[in-house]
Parts: C-alpha cells; sequence; structure tokens
C-alpha cells in the first residue's frame, strides 16, 4: 500500500468514525455503548465481520438518536416562536419588525444546529429587550409595561397585574419545556429541575432575563457535552493510528538492520580473508601454512553460519511485522468502506430536508453555482423561482403546528407533481420553496409558474373536517450572464414580496 493510499484510507476512516461520533452524541445510552464497542474492537483488531456485526446493531440506534435530535430541534424551534407571539400578544407596540423578522428568519434558518440555540435565546432576549426601548420612548404613560418592569425595575411595582402573571406563567413553561428537552448528563439533573421550578414557580417579572441566562448556560453546557464526547472519540482513533504507525515503524526497523547486518558480515568477511592472506605469506613450512589455512577456514565458516542464522531469525521477524501490517491494513480496508457507505447514508440525510423529504437549503447551495455555470457554458437559460405559501401563519395558529408541518409536506409533493425531470425543487427554509428551471426562459418558466400556483390553489386541504385553501405566490427571475447564484435569488425574491404586496396567489416577473 502506497503512502498516499493510506493517508486517503485514514482520512476516510477519520471522516466516518467522528461523523459516527457525532451522531451518537450521548443522546442514547444503548447507542453509546455500541459505539464504544466499535471502538474497542477497531483498536483491539477483532476481525472485519464482528465489526459488521456492531455497524448493523448501531444502524436502528443511529437512526433513533437522529430522529430524537430532530424532535428536539423541532421543539426548541415552536418554543421560539411561541416566545415571540407571546410578547407580540402582550408588548403594548408591535415588536420592532427588523429585529422580529431577524429572529424569525435565524429561527427558520438555524433551528436544527443546536450550537445556534443559545444565540436564538440571546436575541430573544435582545428583541425582548428593544421592544420596552421602543414602548418606553413613545408610550411614556403606559409605565405598566411588562417589558418596562422586567427590564428597567420600574418604579411604578403596584401594577403588576394578574396578566403579567400569566404572561409569566407562558414565557416560563416555554422555556421550561426547552430546559426538559436538553440532552444533558445525570450530574446536571439536579440544577436543570431547579431551574425548572425556579421558571414554573416564579412569578416575579424582574427574575424572567436571569432565568433566561441560566436557560443559556444550560444549553451551552449540552452543547460542550457533544464536543467533549467527540473529542474523547477522535482521540481513540489517533490511538488505532498510533499503532499502524508503531507497526510501520518496526518493520521498517527489521528491514534497516537485515541490510546493517549483511555489511557488517561483508567486512568480517574482508578482513579475515585480508588476515589469512597476511598469514600465508608470512608462514615458512608447509605444515604450519596448513595448520593455519585450516583454522582461518574454519574461522571463515563459523562467521558464515553465525550470519545465516541471524539473518533466518531477522527474516522471519520482518516476515512477521509485514504479515500483521497487511492484516491490519486489509481490516482497515474493510472498515473503511463500511464505514464509508453508512457516512454516504448520512451525507444523504444531511441534505435532505426530513418534514418534507426534499433537498434542503444546503443541497440547494451545493447545486445553485455548478447549474449557474453549465447553463451559462452551454448558453442555454436558467429561471428561479421562490415560492412562499400564503399567510401560513394563520395555518399554524389557527389548526397548530401539526396541522402548518402536514400543509408543509403536502405543498412541494404537490408542486412536484406538475415539474418536469429535469426542474428541481429544494425546501429553502420555513415556509418557503426554491423551484430551479434549467434549460428554460422566463416566458415559459412562468408558465411553469402559474402551473404550480394553479396545482396548489385546487390541492383540497382539510383541517378538522373543514375545507381549507391554500395558495402560493411566486416570484421568478431568469439567470443573467456572470451573475451570482446570490443576485439571482435576490430577483426572484423582490418579485415574491410585489407578489404578495399585489394581494397574494400569483406569479410576479420583472418585466
Ligand atoms: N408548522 C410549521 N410552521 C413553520 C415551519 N417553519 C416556519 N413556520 C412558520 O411559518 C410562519 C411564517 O409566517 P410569516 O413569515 O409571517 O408569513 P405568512 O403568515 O405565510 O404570511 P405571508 O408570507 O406574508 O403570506 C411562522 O409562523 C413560522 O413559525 C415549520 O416547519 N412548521
Amino acid at each position: 500500500m502506497t503512502e498516499s493510499s493510506s493517508d486517503k484510507l485514514i482520512e476516510v476512516l477519520r471522516k466516518a468514525v467522528s461523523r459516527t461520533s457525532m451522531l451518537a452524541e450521548g443522546n442514547y445510552p444503548e447507542l453509546d455503548s455500541v459505539v464504544r464497542q466499535l471502538r474497542q474492537s477497531i483498536t483491539q483488531g477483532v476481525n472485519a465481520d464482528e465489526i459488521q456485526k456492531l455497524l448493523n446493531q448501531a444502524e436502528p440506534l443511529l437512526l433513533s438518536s437522529d430522529k430524537a435530535q430532530e424532535e428536539r430541534a423541532k421543539l426548541v424551534r415552536t418554543s421560539l416562536q411561541s416566545l415571540i407571539d407571546v410578547l407580540g400578544k402582550n408588548a403594548n407596540q408591535p415588536l420592532p419588525a427588523p429585529l422580529k423578522k431577524q429572529l424569525e428568519y435565524e429561527i427558520r434558518s438555524k433551528w436544527q444546529l443546536p450550537y445556534e440555540w443559545p444565540n436564538l435565546l440571546k436575541l430573544f432576549l435582545e428583541l425582548s429587550q428593544q421592544t420596552f426601548n421602543q414602548t418606553d420612548s413613545s408610550h411614556q404613560t403606559e409605565k405598566n409595561s411588562l417589558f418596562q418592569r422586567l427590564f428597567n425595575r420600574s418604579k411604578d411595582k403596584d401594577q403588576a397585574q394578574s396578566n403579567d402573571q400569566e404572561i409569566m406563567v407562558q414565557i416560563s413553561h416555554t422555556l421550561a419545556g426547552l430546559v426538559d428537552n436538553l440532552s444533558l448528563p445525570k450530574r446536571y439533573h439536579g440544577e436543570m429541575s431547579t431551574l425548572k421550578s425556579a421558571l414554573t414557580g416564579n412569578s416575579n417579572l424582574e427574575q424572567l432575563p436571569t432565568l433566561l441566562d441560566e436557560v443559556i448556560s444550560l444549553v451551552m453546557i449540552a452543547i460542550g457535552k457533544t464536543q467533549e464526547s467527540l473529542t474523547k472519540y477522535l482521540s481513540e482513533l489517533n490511538k488505532q493510528l498510533a499503532s499502524i504507525n508503531a507497526s510501520v515503524t518496526s518493520s521498517y526497523q527489521s528491514q534497516k538492520s537485515l541490510s546493517e547486518s549483511r555489511e557488517g558480515f561483508n567486512s568480517k568477511l574482508q578482513k579475515q580473508v585480508e588476515e589469512t592472506s597476511q598469514a600465508v605469506q608470512g608462514a615458512n613450512d608447509l605444515e604450519s601454512l596448513q595448520n593455519l589455512i585450516n583454522e582461518r577456514l574454519s574461522s571463515i565458516s563459523n562467521t558464515m553460519s553465525e550470519y545465516r542464522s541471524r539473518m533466518q531469525e531477522q527474516e522471519k521477524d520482518a516476515n512477521q511485522s509485514i504479515t500483521s501490517l497487511k492484516n491490519k491494513v486489509t481490516r482497515m480496508e474493510k472498515d473503511s468502506a463500511s464505514l464509508r457507505t453508512m457516512l454516504q447514508e448520512k451525507l444523504a440525510q444531511a441534505m435532505t430536508d426530513a418534514l418534507t423529504e426534499i433537498p434542503n437549503r444546503t443541497a440547494y447551495q451545493d447545486a445553485i453555482l455548478p447549474l449557474c455555470q453549465i447553463m451559462q457554458k452551454t448558453q442555454k437559460p436558467l429561471c428561479l423561482a421562490v415560492c412562499d405559501i400564503d399567510f401560513f401563519k394563520k395555518v399554524n395558529d389557527t389548526w397548530g403546528h401539526l396541522a402548518g408541518d402536514k400543509v408543509l409536506s403536502i405543498v412541494p409533493k404537490q408542486i412536484r407533481s406538475v415539474l418536469q425531470k429535469e426542474d428541481l425543487i429544494f425546501r429553502y427554509g420555513g415556509e418557503e420553496f426554491v423551484v430551479v428551471f434549467p434549460n428554460t426562459p422566463l416566458d415559459k418558466a412562468m408558465e411553469k409558474a402559474e402551473l404550480i400556483r394553479q396545482t396548489v390553489e385546487k390541492t383540497p386541504f382539510n383541517m378538522q373536517g373543514e375545507p381549507v385553501s391554500i395558495s402560493v405566490s411566486i416570484g421568478l427571475a431568469q439567470h443573467k450572464a456572470q451573475e451570482t447564484p446570490e443576485s439571482l435569488f435576490e430577483r426572484a425574491d423582490k418579485q415574491l414580496y410585489q407578489a404578495k404586496d399585489s394581494g397574494r396567489n400569483r406569479v410576479m416577473a420583472e418585466k
């Protein structure tokens, strides 16, 4: 095996193992133990069949762990959205639109990334503070605002109404739900339940920012734990690689000492021959010459047999270490093949949106640049449509998030049913989908987008026995030469906003 192919093998193995470790994450004790066994097996050099057995065992657990992670992220997303809703319903003023929009955008695009959760909570805290500040400057008289008292320690404490307690209960329950949902080691369980009871038992609004801070730090601990187990796992992998390295070094040493022995033998033999030749020149009778030659020949013969047995021993050692190295490499090759398959499956999962089962935003970002480049190179037109479900918040608010999820999974299926083979659809985020029409000029794309709009409009949706109409607004743009995918998207998005402003349920494109 060459150095570069063994490097490649090690790299693939490193990626596969680190990915597995990330998935394990400490959520599932059963999975943890299988992954630990797997690590041990690799380190101890158990055969590939045994490792395969462990991988088969791990597979369903990995899938459940993935599901649990997905469920946890969904709860974080809905909790954050309800926090915004509570804030919106109870502040004296509308929430500051840009920050609210930003937070909602961040929630939509980052709810699946646990390391972003503390930042999302911090943004919510900022939104709450800005809401108060804005209320403070424009409504000097309304001294009993919730957030005035929350963040500014208002003088007018008497006005803390039962209404405020109700708000506190709503916010606290949402936060307690979040804390409950964290996956933390046992030693933090005490802290979690103290925080939960502080949240549910507290009606002092001034305490809320402090409690929110504690929620953020627990979220950060939960994320830190994942990194800790990943680091541990990688260090185990390094040990395994160090053992391979030791085998290579010892094999190299054996080869080196073999050639050193050969050199030593040559010079010893040469010296003996020289000595013999000198002695022969100095001998003055036949008998002493005969004795001398016998003596020298036997010493040369001893040197040779000593050398032969040393060579045989060293060859045996070298062969053994080469065989053991070969076995290790073969085992690693087999292991890495199965891990590579698993990695590929996991990568495919990472590119697919779990709810709608269509490619997600990451997949879109990977695909759009090469697509634009190919179309430009072959001088073919490409159009991009941004489709957004109209009044989707109302669906959630009226029939609940589960009904909203159902609509979200049906709409892209309906869109796909009218697309051609080469057209591509992605879930860009929230209730927004991107459709790419390669090899299609704007007028043709306009017809296709109109067909999408009509199809969604005609789809019968039923919420708790009631028929409900769902529609989409669509913004369309054609790719211009040298244009970046971001600018193309921006132009289509602008058209989407125009479609929304002009009454929704319509397709708009640049004239
Ligand atoms: N059920 C559910 N709701 C989601 C999901 N992602 C985003 N949302 C919700 O989608 C809603 C989007 O609302 P807005 O951006 O106000 O848009 P809208 O109500 O569709 O209104 P217009 O776009 O202006 O027609 C928010 O309430 C989000 O919480 C999801 O995966 N599931």
